[in-house]
């Protein structure tokens, strides 16, 4: 079995046991519930340096990336960094994250947050929901077009936008449909950790000009952004880049600062 299955078989036990300790009536009566949200995809079309700049203290590849920074910390740098959202994994069992990484980034800043999380259920929506975030990951490799289709569509109804990850010509060829906002490339295959920015070179042009593109992992080098950019890409989402630093909000902006120059 790949790492992905096995991610994935755990997080159904996570999710049915979850359902029970809180219900949906509770997530939906949190007073964060009812916060309007802030686009991600539209943060992206006006800006241009494009990054998401992600907190992750670990994964399945890397088994410490950074165990020092508070999320809170992180947060505020990466906002004053000038970064256009970020990403919070929030799978304890395999990166180290939890919703109250989320909850945290939430009081902490104003930009929009992603909920980075294997998504395969619509309680995991409204739990994003009531942990402040505004965007959610929906991934292909683990989805079928009906259930990318009543999740993305869910996802819309609370106001959430949606960022759909591909790694390949059939999983992108499975999930184009009008319920998704962006379409991100992971340069990364997560069955088998290799990294490659020509995946994202390739894909693009496959990919209708009415998403906004987001290029995904393995990004080091502000050489890499320019390197993708003609390809259209608007977003770059970068984690470890910055996370393995001993202040991730500091190379955040001297990277987003030399891209603008
Ligand atoms: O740390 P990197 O190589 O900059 O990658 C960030 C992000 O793209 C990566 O964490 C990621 C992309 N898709 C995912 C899906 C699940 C978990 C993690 C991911």
């Amino acid at each position: 079995m790949n790492i992905l299955d096995k991610i994935v078989l755990d997080k159904r036990k996570e999710v049915d046991l979850k359902k029970f300790i809180i219900p949906v009536s509770q997530l939906e009566a949190s007073v964060i519930f009812q916060r309007p949200t802030v686009s991600l995809a539209n943060a992206l079309r006006n800006s241009n340096s494009g990054i998401i700049a992600e907190h992750k203290r670990r994964s399945p590849s890397k088994s410490v990336i950074n165990q020092k920074n508070s999320v809170a910390d992180v947060a505020v740098g990466y906002e004053k960094a000038g970064a256009c959202g970020m990403s919070v994994l929030t799978d304890g069992k395999y990166f180290g994250g939890s919703l109250d990484d989320l909850l945290l980034a939430r009081a902490s800043v104003q930009m929009p947050l992603l909920r980075k999380e294997f998504i395969i259920d619509e309680y995991q929506l409204l739990e994003a929901k009531a942990h402040g975030a505004d965007v959610i990951l929906l991934i292909a490799a683990i989805l079928t077009r009906a259930e990318i289709k009543t999740l993305s569509e869910l996802a819309k109804q609370l106001h959430l936008d949606v960022l759909l990850e591909v790694h390949d010509e059939e999983e992108l060829h499975k999930s184009i449909m009008p319920s998704l906002d962006m379409l991100g490339v992971n340069n990364r295959n997560l069955k088998t950790f290799e990294v490659s920015l020509d995946t994202s070179k390739t894909l693009s042009k496959l990919i209708p000009d009415d998403f906004v593109k987001v290029s995904e992992s393995g990004i080091s080098s502000t050489e890499a952004i320019q390197e993708l950019k003609p390809y259209g890409y608007k977003g770059f989402l970068i984690g470890e880049n910055f996370m393995k630093t001993d202040n991730p909000g500091l190379s955040a902006l001297q990277f987003i600062k030399s891209i603008k120059q």
